[in-house]
């Protein structure tokens, strides 16, 4: 099973590289990783397994972080209208994306990143994407959201991308004025 000891950190240079595409059909190397991945995350909610195994709570983890430079990320989590996500994703690409933005009044946390990084993180409100599943099927996935922004989060894992590039130096805690506020 993943545990923390398999989490890179940042400061290790897999997570500024750009992952490769997993080539497809995925083998069945992959899909074991990418399902490790997923129940990674489930474990990470369940209160007896995290604290049993020191496990610190996640909705999505990115191959990199794992130390595997490759186009795979798994969430698991239910969003603000009660609609439950729970995918392991191959070669995740966003096709369209809306203009207006959004953001987590909260500030964003990562599994990669043993601090609290305070600031607002921009984001696509809505976003069209395309990818694989773990079960093998193209999918095409309309978020909004909170999904949106856990997806974006991963997806930026794959380009080697830390939530805290995309907040305002100047002013951490400024709200670009097309973004509103997911809950
Ligand atoms: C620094 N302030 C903050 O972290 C922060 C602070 C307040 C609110 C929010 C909303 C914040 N932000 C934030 N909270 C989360 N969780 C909330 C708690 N939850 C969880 C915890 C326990 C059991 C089950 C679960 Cl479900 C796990 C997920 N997750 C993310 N991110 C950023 S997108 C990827 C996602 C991720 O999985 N990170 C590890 N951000
Ligand atoms: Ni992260």
């Amino acid at each position: 099973m993943i545990t923390m000891d398999d989490i890179v950190r940042e400061g290790d240079p897999v997570l500024r590289e750009n992952a490769e595409e997993v080539s497809l059909p995925p083998t069945d190397e992959d899909k074991h990783i990418l399902g490790e991945m997923l129940q990674f995350i489930k474990n990470s909610q369940d209160e007896e397994i995290a604290e049993e195994y020191n496990l610190r709570a996640g909705v999505g983890i990115a191959a990199p972080q794992i130390g595997i430079s490759k186009r795979m990320l798994a969430v698991h989590f239910t969003d603000f209208k009660d609609k439950e996500y729970s995918y392991g994703l191959f070669n995740p690409k966003i096709i369209s994306h809306s203009v207006e933005k959004t953001y987590l009044p909260g500030g964003e946390g990562c599994l990669s990143v043993d601090r609290e990084v305070p600031g607002i993180v921009p984001r696509y409100a809505r976003i069209t994407l395309r990818a694989t599943t773990l079960e093998g099927d193209e999918v095409k996935l309309r978020l909004k959201g909170y999904a949106a922004i856990v997806v974006q989060h991963e997806i930026d894992h794959l380009n080697g991308i830390m939530f805290y590039d995309h907040i305002n130096s100047e002013n951490p805690q400024e709200i670009p004025d097309n973004a509103t506020s997911a809950d």
